[in-house]
């Protein structure tokens, strides 16, 4: 190379580095002074780009939920989380964002779990009610009240496992055994690989820690998009290099196991007798062949996994420390148990089916009050509206209005600690849903949102709701347990990962059996 030549690329470097600071200053000063949402309060650093959030959710692990809360605190109710997305606090605006049927999912939050073509991630209203469509029978309360016999024969499984850790007098690591029987039955009847998690010594300690690492992918690869496909992809002996613990490995197994699934499900290798959820959805003939592809399944096969699973364990692990360190709610329970096993004639050695725990009033309230205390999908849902405006007006009575196509995003967790719906939002009392009031009831009814709202609603939720209703029931009914080591805190919420997660060295709850 000469010495012209060589300082020619010099100079070629610079500009090239120049106009990248150029373009910088000028994407600042834009979405900072010129932004149709430069008006919305918030901090200055989460305007101009996604690094804050990034920082908060990626290397701080799941915490920009808990810095949404202080901008909250600090700028009301409206606030800009990022260039080009408002996060509202206020239930008044729940109806507008989550039940209008044209509202699209926002890309850039739902891209983070890595299966863009899952129902679950679809942006598009047209293609989501198409994929979600050919899943639908299934989870319909028809056929959930099929499944029945397969769920109570889990919790007859999962009772003799509490039985034989009363005989050795040791402890029960519930919330993984919680985990494993959720994730048993959704392995059961929606793919072609059963899990049988229930038989494991430790309830597979070792995989709810793999559920856990894999959520907390999503808020990096939200930002570094080619994370997940990196797991499937990467061979696994380099994992083996570079895994000091054995916790990635784990993870990366499981991810190639899911595709190992969804492979299955598109060679037509199910081995099961009766057709799974997977199998009805590759057959369906409402979708064309660009819908049945390889990645497609794969999708679905992560979503009704992992939807299905940790939601479901989370519920009845935040169920069971309520209950059991309330002994009045304890005692309330137990008694409409016993009272409904007689009237049903259910002895000892049988289980209380839906029949006999569906109309029970308590048991339902205790349900309620577990879903909106757990929130079990924590994280902030994003919407946006193309073609048209959406308007929100703050209690104080200052109107913004947000162009076509501005992400907007309410959370769960916000609407159900509400103080103006939900009196006294941190302490458990299951009694609020049994209020006489016939219009409270339903004021609590509509803001009790765990499964959503609207099209995109949880599509499993009357098969979350029976394993709910069953697996409580049975076991405050013919166990008389205690809390094991376990406070508050093993059910706090520490974690975003769109799914909460408590601190990392909890054990979760546990009990113990009392003669
Ligand atoms: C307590 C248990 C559960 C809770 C609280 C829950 C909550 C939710 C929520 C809030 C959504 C909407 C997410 C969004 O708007 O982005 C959702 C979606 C979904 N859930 Fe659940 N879920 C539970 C259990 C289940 C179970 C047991 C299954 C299936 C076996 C399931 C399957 C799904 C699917 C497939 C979707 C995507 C639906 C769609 O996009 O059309 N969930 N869930």
């Amino acid at each position: 190379m000469t010495l012209s030549t060589g300082s020619q690329s010099l100079n070629l470097v610079k500009l090239a580095l120049y106009s990248i600071i150029l373009y910088a200053i000028y994407k600042v000063i834009q979405r900072l002074f010129f932004h149709p949402l430069s008006r919305v309060p918030g901090p200055w650093y989460a305007a101009v780009s996604t690094l804050y959030e990034f920082w908060w959710d990626g290397p701080k692990e799941g915490k920009y939920m808990f810095k949404i809360e202080e901008m909250h605190e600090k700028y009301g109710p409206i606030v800009r989380i990022n260039p080009w997305e408002v996060h509202i606090d206020d239930p008044a605006f729940m109806d507008v964002l989550l039940t209008n049927n044209r509202m699209e999912k926002d890309p850039f939050f739902y891209g983070g779990f890595g299966i863009p073509n899952a129902a679950v991630s679809t942006v598009s209203p047209e293609v989501h009610k198409l994929r979600r469509g050919a899943m639908a029978q299934f989870f319909s309360k028809a056929n959930v009240a099929k499944l029945e016999p397969r769920v109570l024969s889990r919790i007859q499984q999962l009772c003799k496992r509490i039985e034989e850790h009363k005989k050795e007098g040791k402890p029960v690591d519930i919330s993984n055994a919680y985990r494993c029987f959720a994730t048993d039955i959704v392995t059961d009847f929606a793919v072609p690989k059963t899990r049988n998690f229930l038989d494991h010594p430790t309830f597979n300690a070792v995989f709810n820690r793999v559920v856990r690492d894999t959520a907390g992918v999503i808020n990096w690869n939200r930002h570094i998009r080619f994370l997940y496909p990196l797991m499937v992809n990467i061979p696994r002996s380099i994992v083996t290099l570079l895994d000091k613990d054995g916790s990635t490995l784990a993870m990366v197994d499981n991810q190639q196991d899911l595709y190992d699934q969804a492979k299955a499900v598109v060679e037509s290798t199910n081995p099961k007798p009766t057709p799974t959820v997977m199998d009805v959805l590759f057959k369906h003939p409402s979708l064309p062949p660009k819908e049945k592809t390889l990645s497609r399944m794969f999708g679905e096969v992560v979503t009704v996994i992992g939807a299905g699973t940790e939601t479901t364990g989370c519920t009845l692990a935040v169920l069971t420390y309520y209950v059991l360190s309330t002994p009045s709610i304890f005692r309330t329970l137990k008694a409409e148990l016993d009272k409904a096993a007689a009237t049903h004639n259910i002895s000892r050695t049988q289980l209380l089916d839906c029949h006999a725990v569906e109309p029970l009033p308590y048991l339902q309230a205790v349900m309620k009050e577990s879903l909106r205390v757990a929130s079990p999908v924590v994280g902030r849902l994003p919407r946006r509206l193309p073609g048209a405006s959406m308007t929100y007006t703050t209690p104080s009575g200052q109107t913004y209005v947000l162009p076509p196509g501005t992400t907007a995003s309410m959370s769960v967790r916000d609407i159900h600690f509400n103080r103006t719906i939900f009196a006294d939002p941190h302490t458990f009392k299951p009694e609020r849903w049994l209020t006489k009031d016939a219009a409270e009831l339903a004021r609590l009814d509509k803001h009790m949102v765990a499964f959503g709202k609207g099209v995109r609603q949880c599509l499993g939720l009357e098969l979350a709701k029976q394993e709910i209703l069953l697996v409580a029931a049975n076991l405050f009914w013919k166990f008389d347990f205690e809390l094991f080591e376990t406070t508050a805190r093993d059910v706090s919420v520490e974690f975003d990962f769109f799914a909460p997660f408590g601190p990392s060295d909890s054990k979760g709850v546990r009990v113990r059996v009392r003669e």
